[in-house]
């Protein structure tokens, strides 16, 4: 049975008979703390899954980023009651940028080119913090700025310390990774907003396709269950990441693979239809993704002695941080001409620890 305080008031129950992730829950208060202990949770989380559930609830301050996400959801959902027409008018992706607004059905799910079933809105870290030319947008993100940027900052306060922990777990040089990810850094960071609506009952299908995030942490919030990660090894098997009140689900991406030549885990995750009562209803998440700025190579770091060397005869593809997210970002989307969905791949096969 679930706790009572595993459950969202007014969300229907996620079910009790379908696998779910055994993620570490990690205490935010505690890694604040700099307790050794789950300092070494954060480090085992990070190597053998990568994904981990990260408990806000009595940080402190830092609770701050529950009420700032109850916001967002707010105004992410008033955002796609917008038409359809209107929201087209914030697709950049024929200038090549991911900011902005996917509509349904424009990106591929698998290799097959099945369609996605969710829209996205992307929301600009730099936009919001005045360090590029704001993008054009809808009158309600536009009248919510002071709300985008109070998340922004919460969230990349997280994903500093836990870059910082890692540091230092790593042995790297002090402020090795904190000094590419400064948040008045030029980068690709964003928050994303994403709608899946209920599917039909005959033909439920991946939402999302599988992939792994390509930057360097990701901080997440949902209230309905359609999230699910694949295990490392070859005979693994989806399971459902059960969204947690009070928590958010950190997980990490490509960067951190390419930097610590696959010591840390980007793990491959997807979206399916909420499982269970669940399916039903509409589906939104809130995410924030940290990325290191735009022009630092992705390549091993140097100055661990943790970090593995690279195998006989490999020679790491010379490419920057804002050309992989680009590469990746766009990869799959049915309207972008010359991109190809082999060249969108990222650490998915490291991920698996498979050979590749
Ligand atoms: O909606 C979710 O739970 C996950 C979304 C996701 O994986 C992504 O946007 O990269
Ligand atoms: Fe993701």
């Amino acid at each position: 049975m679930q706790k009572q305080e595993d459950t969202f008031p007014g969300i229907p129950l996620f079910p009790d008979d379908v696998p779910t992730a055994p993620l570490l829950r990690l205490s935010l208060k505690n890694l604040l703390a700099e307790d050794e202990g789950e300092i070494q949770k954060l480090s085992k989380a990070c190597e053998e899954i990568g994904f981990f559930y990260l408990d806000i609830s009595d940080a402190g301050e830092a609770t701050n980023i529950l009420e700032d996400a109850d916001k967002l959801f707010e105004i992410g959902a008033d955002l796609f009651e917008l038409p359809l027409e209107e929201k087209r008018k914030y697709d950049f992706s024929a200038q090549k940028s991911y900011f902005g607004y996917k509509a349904q059905g424009v990106g591929v799910v698998d290799r097959q080119g099945n369609l996605d079933r969710n829209e996205f809105y992307n929301v600009s870290k730099d936009d919001i913090m005045g360090i590029s030319q704001p993008l054009p947008a809808p009158d309600i993100l536009k009248s919510n700025r002071n709300s985008f940027e109070s998340f922004i900052k919460s969230s990349h306060s997280i994903v500093t310390l836990i870059l910082k922990l890692l540091n230092t777990s790593l042995g790297l040089p002090e402020s090795t990774l904190a000094k590419v990810h400064r948040l008045e850094g030029v980068s690709g960071d964003q928050v994303r907003f994403v709608k899946a609506p209920p599917q039909p009952v005959d033909d439920r299908r991946t939402a999302l396709g599988e992939h792994t995030d390509f930057g360097s942490v990701t901080v997440l919030f949902n209230r309905l269950g359609g999230l699910q990660v694949l295990p490392p090894g070859a005979d693994a098997e989806w399971q459902y990441v059960r969204p947690l009140p009070g928590h958010a689900i950190v997980n990490l991406g490509d960067a951190m693979v390419k930097f610590t030549n696959g010591l840390l885990r980007s793990n491959i995750h997807r979206v399916v239809s909420p499982p269970g009562q669940q399916a039903d209803s509409t589906r939104y998440s809130l995410v924030y993704f940290a990325r290191p700025e735009d022009d630092v190579p992705l390549r091993r770091l140097e100055g661990s002695s943790r970090i593995p060397e690279l195998e006989e005869g490999v020679v790491e593809e010379a490419i920057n941080s804002k050309d992989w997210i680009i590469r990746r970002a766009l990869g799959r989307r049915v309207d972008v001409p010359d991109i190809e969905y082999d060249k969108s791949v990222g650490t998915e096969m490291l991920s698996r620890r498979l050979k590749v």
